[in-house]
């Protein structure tokens, strides 16, 4: 459908932003789908004059766009219980302050209020990212959760994210949610509790993400399908599943690309996600936003990685027909 490719820069947050404009013009992206993260963006800055002017510059220099940025660190932040040591090293200083757990969800909120605004001086409409949640913690359902509890997480992550998503609607912005395990949406059945418990309001929507599907043993596809007005943004990463009786789903508290694991993330084309199912139905839907390859692989060089998912999935992304196959059988006369 010639859909622009972005690279999520998240992973590569390290680097320089310059830097990693410089390598997705090199391998033939379109654009970054920009994290605030590093040197990349900071929502703090989102009315400091040049700042916004500065950023786009860099883009131009290397011939790149913007469609979408994100700030899954701090989302994780907002309706996260408990906040811990695991906060304080993705959230900065800023939003971590003394620790205070529900001080840091409150400065975590307010960031993510300035990421919309931040998203809107850049000319950009969607912001993907997390949103927390208050009741991840009780996902295996023993010691037993009475239902008012998790009746109460829906809640609380509505209470936390209505007042964040005024300032979206205020901007003109969208909330891209990535459905993923530890966020108050992480399966299908999630899925749809959350966008209730949100009153289905236009500026929460889905990122889709098939990496996070395919070891629940979801189907990404039929996904794609139930959720077609909710689809905002799509991030490409994939999975390889190796569930053997032995190795199993959650994963053993074993490291990334350990082989005891029962799956891995693995570069875009190299894993089990139907990329070809997947992209008929983005097409089917009529998604014509940005593809953006979140690179991760344990196993594999980045710099040998980004531009070869790049190519893998292109090929997924051919012209849509704009007449029907067998329109030359008729009229024949
Ligand atoms: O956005 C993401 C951040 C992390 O959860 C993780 O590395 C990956 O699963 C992801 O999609």
């Amino acid at each position: 459908m010639a859909r622009p490719f972005t690279l999520f820069t998240g992973q590569w947050a390290d680097l320089p932003f310059e830097e990693v404009a410089r390598l997705a013009s090199e391998w033939g992206y379109d654009g970054l789908e920009i994290a605030v993260s590093g040197d990349h963006l900071d929502a703090w800055r989102w009315d400091e004059p040049g700042y916004v002017e500065a950023k786009l510059a860099v883009l131009a220099k290397y011939n790149l766009k913007v469609w979408a940025i994100s700030n899954h660190l701090k989302g994780q932040a907002v309706c996260d219980d408990p906040i811990d040591f695991r906060h304080e090293a993705i959230v900065g200083s800023k939003v971590w302050g003394d620790g205070d757990p529900e001080g840091v969800r409150q400065r975590a909120a307010e960031e993510m209020q300035h990421t919309a605004r931040l998203a809107k001086a850049l000319g950009v409409d969607t912001v993907v990212g997390f949103t927390g949640s208050s009741i991840w913690q009780y996902v295996a359902m023993f010691p037993p959760v009475p239902e008012k509890v998790i009746d109460a997480g829906y809640q609380d992550f509505a209470d936390r994210w209505n007042p964040i998503l005024d300032v979206f609607d205020e901007c003109g912005v969208r909330f891209a949610h990535e459905v993923h395990p530890s966020e108050i949406a992480y399966d299908y059945w999630t899925t749809v509790r959350t966008l209730e418990a949100i009153g289905h309001r236009e500026a929460f929507g889905l990122n889709w993400d098939p990496s996070h599907m395919m070891w629940q043993g979801m189907d990404p596809v039929s996904f794609i399908w139930d959720f077609k007005d909710r689809i905002y943004h799509v991030d490409c990463k994939d999975t390889k599943i190796r569930q053997t009786g032995r190795n199993t789903v959650l994963g053993s508290h074993l490291p990334w690309g350990d082989p005891r694991r029962g799956w891995d993330f693995v570069s875009a084309g190299r894993g089990d996600v139907p990329w070809e199912a997947s992209f008929r139905a983005l097409t089917a839907i009529g998604y014509d936003g940005p593809i953006s390859v979140e690179w991760e692989d344990a196993a594999m060089d980045r710099l040998h990685g980004a531009p070869e998912a790049l190519a893998a999935l292109k090929k997924f992304d051919f012209p849509a027909s704009n007449t029907s196959f067998d329109a030359a059988f008729s009229n024949q006369d």
